[in-house]
């Protein structure tokens, strides 16, 4: 299955929840608009034949020639009210108020007082999603420096094991060498995981003793991705966020650590965010770039979650790039951001 296709799939709590809410939108419109008296009475009609179909659903001459045309889809004239309704519905799709307000605003330039369809309000608002997305969507950048070292930050949870997992696999398989070093040192739990995605991946992933110093370990892992001439060091760090200040001179001084064997690493520093946290994750990009240079993000979790809108609002907010996105817990369920496959499977089009 193409990630498109299963992005469609999996983007699906999401995009019946704008579309419906599109279509309902429309659909509240009421009776269409009555046309004008004609000036000139018209002719008596004439006598209906009696027939077994009802005249209404008879095909018009076109219809005859051309095959039966779909019934039309409703309309609803583009005025406030519709345009509130509209906002409305995009915040409750966790786009957030400032990205609803915006892309409300856009969509109703040179649209107002038209009567417009749903499927014409899908592509209006697919767009908008693209004109937001397109300029974030990047993938991982990769440099010639080895090894390049990504630094995986991001609350408990939010899936950076597994992204990390995902990552190197998808790596290994362009034929790319890869170190994992499980940072997380203080729970036994995530350097377990880590071992069983290394193993998925065929990536030597490198551990240390429970709650022993992160920063030694990313240091030992430093030397020998460079002594391996890996092209990639991947290191995963804890994301205990209780304490703020311990985290951020935890992070400090992996940082200070791997600097001292390449003074221009690391090379990225990816966010994970979950998608299920709606609004959430906004808080926590602010949070992370107060800990540390974040240079872009991942999120998890599209699927199963009605909230994907969220990531169009952290586009519009933070313009962050945007690496890639997972849909689900398989090796193969994560792939690179493309702006307009999201923006046309968000909206359900
Ligand atoms: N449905 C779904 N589940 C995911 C996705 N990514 C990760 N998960 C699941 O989310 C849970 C947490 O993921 P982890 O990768 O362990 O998250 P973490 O940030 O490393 O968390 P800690 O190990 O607690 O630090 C796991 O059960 C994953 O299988 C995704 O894209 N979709």
């Amino acid at each position: 299955m193409s990630f498109f296709s299963k992005l469609r799939e999996r983007l699906s709590k999401s995009s019946s929840k704008i579309g419906s809410g599109l279509d309902e939108i429309v659909s509240e419109a009421g009776p269409a608009p009555v046309q004008p008296a004609p000036s000139v009475p018209a002719p008596a009609a004439p006598a209906p034949r009696p027939t077994a179909e009802p005249a209404a659903e008879r095909p018009g001459f076109m219809g005859r020639i051309f095959g039966s045309a779909a019934p039309a889809e409703p309309r609803r004239e583009l005025d406030d009210a519709m345009l509130e309704d509209l906002e409305d519905m995009l915040i409750a799709a966790d786009m957030g108020t400032d990205t609803a307000l915006r892309v409300t605003a856009n969509i109703a330039e040179g649209r107002m007082g038209r009567r417009i369809s749903a499927t014409e309000l899908k592509q209006a608002l697919a767009d908008e999603v693209t004109r937001i997305m397109t300029p974030v969507a990047r993938p991982l950048p990769l440099y010639p420096k080895k090894p390049q070292v990504v630094l995986v930050v991001g609350v408990n949870g939010s899936g950076k094991t597994t992204t990390i997992g995902k990552l190197a696999s998808q790596f290994r398989t362009a034929g790319k060498s890869v170190v994992i070093a499980a940072g997380d040192t203080f729970r036994a739990a995530a350097v377990e995981q880590l071992q069983v995605w290394g193993q998925r991946a065929g990536v030597p992933v490198m551990v240390a003793p429970q709650g022993s110093d992160p920063a030694s370990l990313a240091f030992e892992a430093m030397t020998r991705a460079e002594a391996e001439g890996a092209d990639l060091l991947l290191i995963d760090t804890a994301g205990r966020l209780q304490n703020r200040a311990d985290l951020m001179e935890e992070l400090a001084k992996i940082v200070r650590v791997i600097r001292k064997k390449d003074p221009s690493a690391p090379h990225n520093t990816l966010l994970v965010l979950d998608a299920t946290t709606g609004q959430n994750a906004l808080s926590q990009v602010d949070t992370f770039r107060k800990l540390a240079d974040v240079s872009g993000l991942v999120m998890t979790k599209l699927d199963g979650t009605a909230r994907g809108g969220v990531l169009v609002a952290l586009a519009d907010r933070f313009g962050l790039p945007i690496h890639a996105i997972g849909v689900g817990e398989q090796i193969d369920d994560l792939d690179a951001f493309d702006a307009r496959d999201f923006a046309t499977a968000l909206v359900g089009l």
